[in-house]
């Protein structure tokens, strides 16, 4: 079930809106969300989360709604969030940094336990379950965000710049990850890297100064590049007509 955004106004300060009475429903599968630096994709994904609060409007998952109390723990459940930054426990393991997550969503300590090595194996970090996270570069950390939102069985996972800081093996890894998920969870990951799009995507987001640019299957949004374009640039050219002529700024 797809996050619904219902005119929603959202600003940090009384007197600057991010965004402003946004109608806007993620599609389901996995979704890439681009835009230039200080579009809103981190405000969009936060607010999905439910870590910030709509201004005016409201943000759904089905009946929940992220401005009630009440919901607000069901929808944290359903819906997991790894922020740009990942706060970790000192002092734990790689494993017991995700079954705590596990377990601070609800599970029983053993089933934490249990999914924190499955949520491991799926982003290729259990040959580090027993590493302290001071000991993993930072791609690998990032992996493990992935794994802490994994580990509940959220059904809809927001991932805000995961791929940032990993190399070009790490982010084909965690690329054939995200291929993976496919069909079992809608994933929505912000990011700044087109590579991989056809293999990892289904939809493709652009935001552009607080506002939802672009909307679209991945091979409508490939076919915004000129027709010219060599193989291994099409996706660039394409981010680069969508946004084309359009005000990168906030206003
Ligand atoms: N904590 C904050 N306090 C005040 N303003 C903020 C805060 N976080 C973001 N902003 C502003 O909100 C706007 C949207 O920022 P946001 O981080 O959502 O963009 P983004 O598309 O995720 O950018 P990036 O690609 O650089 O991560 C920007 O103008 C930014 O300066």
């Amino acid at each position: 079930m797809p996050i619904q955004y219902v005119n929603c106004s959202f600003g940090y300060s009384r007197r600057g809106a991010v965004l402003s009475s946004l109608d806007f429903t993620f599609p389901s599968g996995n979704t890439v969300l681009l835009g230039p630096n200080g579009a809103g994709k981190s405000t969009l994904l936060k607010i999905g989360s439910s870590a910030l609060l709509p201004r005016k409007g409201s943000v759904r998952l089905g009946e929940l709604d992220t401005r009630s109390r009440r919901d607000r723990g069901p929808y944290r459940r359903r819906v997991a969030w790894m922020p740009q930054n990942i706060d970790c426990v000192p002092g734990l393991r790689v494993v017991e940094q995700v079954a705590y997550a596990g377990w601070l969503k609800g599970l029983g300590k053993d089933a934490a336990a249990e999914k924190a090595s499955w949520a491991l194996a799926q982003v290729d970090l259990t040959h580090q379950a027993d590493s302290r996270v001071s000991e993993l570069s930072g791609g690998q950390l990032r992996r493990v965000g992935v794994a802490r939102a994994l580990v509940h069985d959220a059904e809809v996972l927001l991932l805000d710049e995961p791929t940032a800081g990993m190399d070009p093996r790490q982010r084909r890894v965690f690329h054939k990850v995200l291929g993976g998920l496919r069909g079992r969870i809608d994933i929505v990951l912000s990011t700044h890297d087109v590579a991989d799009l056809e293999t990892t995507y289904d939809s493709v987001v652009v935001m552009l100064g607080g506002r939802i640019h672009f909307r679209g299957d991945v091979s409508e949004f490939l076919e915004k590049a000129p027709p010219e374009t060599p193989a291994g640039r099409v996706a660039e050219a394409a981010y680069h007509g969508v946004t084309e002529g359009a005000s990168p700024c906030l206003s």
